[in-house]
């Protein structure tokens, strides 16, 4: 039997019972780690604590070993439980359907346990989830590739008065370019896009197409480690939000849409000049 289990967003303590229970009865545990992270990050002791927590060591599984190994995975499902963890929700933002028709091709049983994820974490923002277009992912811009495919769908969105969830990107266990052409695989260290590097992106995008989907005084919320101790929230207008520190990863962004009387009653709680306690920590120091 394949599990496939999420995490939740803030630490050990998130999985469900129902999550934990099928890890401990699992004689095999995966954890994908290259579309999230949770509060630890993928230091050595946060792994180490997550496999105390259940008793057995954990194989972290790369971009690579999910998408071209798999069937190292699968084979060990057939013969007896696997575990294969996902940080978030296993269907939230990252699709591992994959793994998961494979899995059925192969007559392999699968249980899903779900989790939070930060496509719903969002909600503590105060904007409704049902007001939301599509979601749109940043990527880090390079020299000589800096995409805008996503400014279209946000001006799609704003047309039609929808909030738009941009999830940053994350680059984990990336060849370089330089032991690519020399033949010998050596990887870059791991990159998270903040905040205002985002921020930056889409204003750079919006200036060079000459338009007017959004601009620096659009109203933005910044979100970084949701569902954590240490989460930060902060509603303000992009190029307010450029000059705050969010710290640590992972972060998202979202762009406002038309908003209702309501949502901008809770917005208000989030802003920088406003009593912010959207960290949870529970002293309430920020
Ligand atoms: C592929 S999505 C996450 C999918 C995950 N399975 C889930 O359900 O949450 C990864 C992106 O979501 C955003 N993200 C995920 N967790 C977050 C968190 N706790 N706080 C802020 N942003 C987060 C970041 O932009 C990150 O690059």
């Amino acid at each position: 039997m394949l599990y496939v289990i999420g995490l939740g967003l803030g630490d050990e303590k998130d999985i469900t019972l129902r999550g934990l229970e099928a890890v401990k009865k699992c004689e095999k545990v995966f954890m994908e780690a290259y579309t999230s992270l949770l509060s630890f990050g993928l230091s050595d002791d946060g792994i180490a604590t997550l496999e105390n927590l259940y008793g057995k060591p954990i194989t972290i599984a790369d971009r690579e070993m999910v998408e071209e190994k798999a069937d190292e995975i699968l084979s060990d499902a057939r013969a007896s439980d696997v575990a294969f963890l996902v940080v978030g929700d296993p269907f939230g933002a990252t699709t591992h359907s994959d793994l998961v028709v494979r899995a059925r091709e192969l007559g392999i049983g699968v249980k899903v346990v779900h989790n939070a994820s930060v496509m719903n974490a969002i909600g503590i923002c105060g904007l409704q989830l049902y007001r939301y277009g599509e979601t749109v992912s940043i990527p880090f811009f390079t020299d000589v590739w800096r995409p805008d495919s996503f400014y279209e769908k946000i001006m799609k969105n704003r047309e039609l008065g929808l909030h738009t969830l941009c999830l940053l990107d994350i680059r984990v266990k990336e060849p370089s370019w330089e032991s690519l052409s020399r033949g010998k695989k050596k990887y870059e260290p791991p990159r998270y896009m903040t905040i205002n590097t985002a921020i930056e992106q889409l204003l750079e995008v919006v200036q060079k197409l000459g338009g007017s989907a959004y601009d620096e005084d659009t109203d933005c919320v910044g979100f970084a480690r949701v569902g954590s101790e240490d989460q930060v929230i902060v509603a303000g207008p992009m190029k307010e939000l450029l000059s705050v520190d969010f710290g640590l990863p992972l972060h998202c962004l979202v762009i406002t849409g038309k908003t209702h009387p309501l949502e901008e009653e809770m917005l208000n709680t989030y802003r920088l000049n406003t009593n912010n306690d959207s960290n949870q920590k529970d002293d309430g120091s920020v």
